[in-house]
């Protein structure tokens, strides 16, 4: 036999990318296409007591639900499924009978390490292969590591992992951790490496571990098409090709591509993965890849604001996602700008007993630029553009709360700017205070619009035309008048931002008279029909 295994963990760790629905059939058609292909261990999805089991999704929450996704026919391969420890009662694990998983991967943090040891010896006892999966290995010091490694000599698991959880590990980085596992851990344990691709490391540092003159056994973590947690995994399709051409082996592509073609690629283009610059920020600074997720899905802030907020993080909280801690630093950093509102009275004076027209950069707003010239012609409105100066009218203002757009702005504008206290802009007409702008709907917390009506309606305005405002189609070029501002971003986000907007203009419309002006409407204010008032 082969001395390098390749474990498949697309229906583990791609399920980050669909919320693991992938489907009963899929699930089957997957795992057949894996052990078509000859891939030597599949991961079929998380085992966990945490969730309710749902037909189309790969989180099972007992060893007969994982048994009716499997082939009849196990061609030799091991079926596994990964745990994240304290997820599971090692009492409600049933011995080994061979009807169900062969393995389990036991998957914890430095922090729990004793007692997951001692969970991974129950499982054991209990008759199953199991995989010591320590994440986050550079976070261990070498004496720590070492340590791990004779526990886990103890136990005498089938494996032991290498895990670079946050997809940072330099080929250095690797070389020295295998080294010191080769020397210390009992030779008969399998040596397996898990991967992220944050800095496109994975597949050359597999190549590397493969070509290292070495007795040991060793399991490659890979995925079909690299569908994984964040930057993605490992390549399964790419791996295995290249130990075809350099180790003998003999796995079949064929399959593989046919699930990326038939499968994997609708997934990607609902909800890609890959290398992206937040994944990248978030290996540069050693940290969970949920917290470039959690950033990235603002949508309000640089590159350089991101790293920002990344050097805030202490180096405890890194190393695994903490939303709360997140969303304080995110919520601080954007609230920690000066306002500066002079003209405050005077802007309360212009807008007293007006029409307040607001134009959002949303599609409508270039389809139907003549209704709303001709709207701004016959009523007594102050208009207001968000976040872009408007082509077709002379607008009274400009209202901005993200830096990015503020910076494309054309300096000439400033003095009709009203901006959030987030941005350091100067020689502009107001900067008002980001904090108190927010609302309590989390996936439009600090959306530009909901953030202009609420200042809006603290300045005591009654009544608020709407343009632009069209919400977000999954079909990215639907979204903006000028393609160049367009965001892309996952449909779950978009599904999200047009519910929470729905929600908050709803509340919204209890204060202050709202009516569209434009369409289509992906937003709207439930239970009141006002789409045909103008
Ligand atoms: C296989 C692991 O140990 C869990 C994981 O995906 C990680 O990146 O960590």
């Amino acid at each position: 036999m082969n001395r390098v295994r390749v474990l498949d963990c697309t229906l583990r760790d791609g399920g980050y990318c669909n919320q693991w629905r992938f489907g009963y059939e899929n699930v089957k058609k997957i795992i057949n296409g894996l052990v078509k292909s000859g891939i030597n261990i599949v991961e079929c999805g998380f085992l966990t007591n945490k969730v309710e089991y749902q037909e189309n999704r790969t989180k099972f929450t007992t060893m007969d639900e994982v048994a009716e996704v499997l082939p009849k026919n196990r061609s030799e391969k091991l079926f596994v499924c990964l745990m994240n420890y304290g997820e599971y009662n090692l009492e409600d694990i049933p011995p080994y009978d061979g009807t169900s998983l062969d393995g389990i991967r036991v998957a914890f943090h430095k922090k729990d390490m004793s007692k997951a040891l001692e969970f991974c010896e129950g499982i054991k006892k209990k008759g199953y292969k199991v995989f010591v999966q320590a994440m986050v290995s550079l976070n261990y010091s070498d004496e720590e590591y070492l340590e791990l490694i004779k526990r886990t000599n103890i136990i005498a698991p089938y494996a032991f992992y290498i895990v670079d959880s946050f997809g940072v590990m330099k080929g250095k980085d690797l070389t020295r951790l295998f080294y010191i596992v080769e020397h210390n851990l009992t030779e008969s344990i399998y040596i397996g490496y898990h991967s992220h691709n944050n800095m496109q490391l994975a597949y050359s540092n597999a190549q590397s571990l493969v070509s290292i003159q070495t007795k040991r056994k060793l399991i490659i973590d890979a995925s079909i098409f690299g569908m994984g947690r964040g930057a993605g995994n490992l390549n399964t399709e790419l791996f295995v090709e290249f130990l075809n051409d350099t180790e003998g082996t003999e796995y079949k592509l064929q399959p593989l591509l046919t699930l990326i073609d038939e499968i994997l690629n609708k997934f990607y283009q609902e909800n890609y993965w890959g290398y992206s610059l937040p994944n990248y920020l978030s290996a540069s600074h050693n940290a969970h890849p949920n917290y470039a997720s959690y950033l990235n899905d603002k949508q309000t802030l640089t590159i350089e604001d991101m790293d920002a907020i990344f050097s805030m993080m202490s180096n405890e909280k890194k190393a695994s996602f903490d939303k709360e801690y997140i969303e304080a630093l995110y919520t601080n950093y954007m609230a920690n700008g000066k306002s500066y509102e002079e003209h405050i009275v005077e802007l309360k004076k212009t807008l007293f007993g007006k029409k307040i027209l607001i134009i959002a950069p949303g599609k409508s707003s270039e389809v139907e630029k003549a209704k709303i010239i001709q709207f701004a012609e016959q009523h007594d409105v102050v208009s207001i553009s968000i976040n872009f100066d408007y082509n077709y009218l002379y607008t009274d203002f400009i209202f901005l709360s993200n830096l990015r757009r503020y910076r494309e702005l054309n300096k000439s504008k400033r003095y009709k700017c009203i901006v959030t206290s987030n941005i350091p802009a100067e020689n502009i007409y107001i900067k008002t205070k980001y904090g108190q702008l927010l609302n309590d709907v989390e996936a439009v917390r600090d959306n530009a619009g909901m953030m202009l009506i609420q200042f809006l309606i603290n300045l005591g305005v009654k009544d608020i035309i709407i343009a632009g405002i069209d919400g977000y189609s999954h079909e990215v070029s639907e979204n903006y008048a000028d393609e160049q501002m367009a965001l892309i971003t996952k449909n779950a986000i978009l599904d999200a931002m047009n519910t929470g907007m729905t929600n908050l203009l709803t509340r919204f419309a209890n204060k202050v008279k709202i009516t569209f002006l434009t369409g289509p409407r992906r937003v709207t204010i439930a239970n009141l029909d006002l789409l045909d008032n103008i």
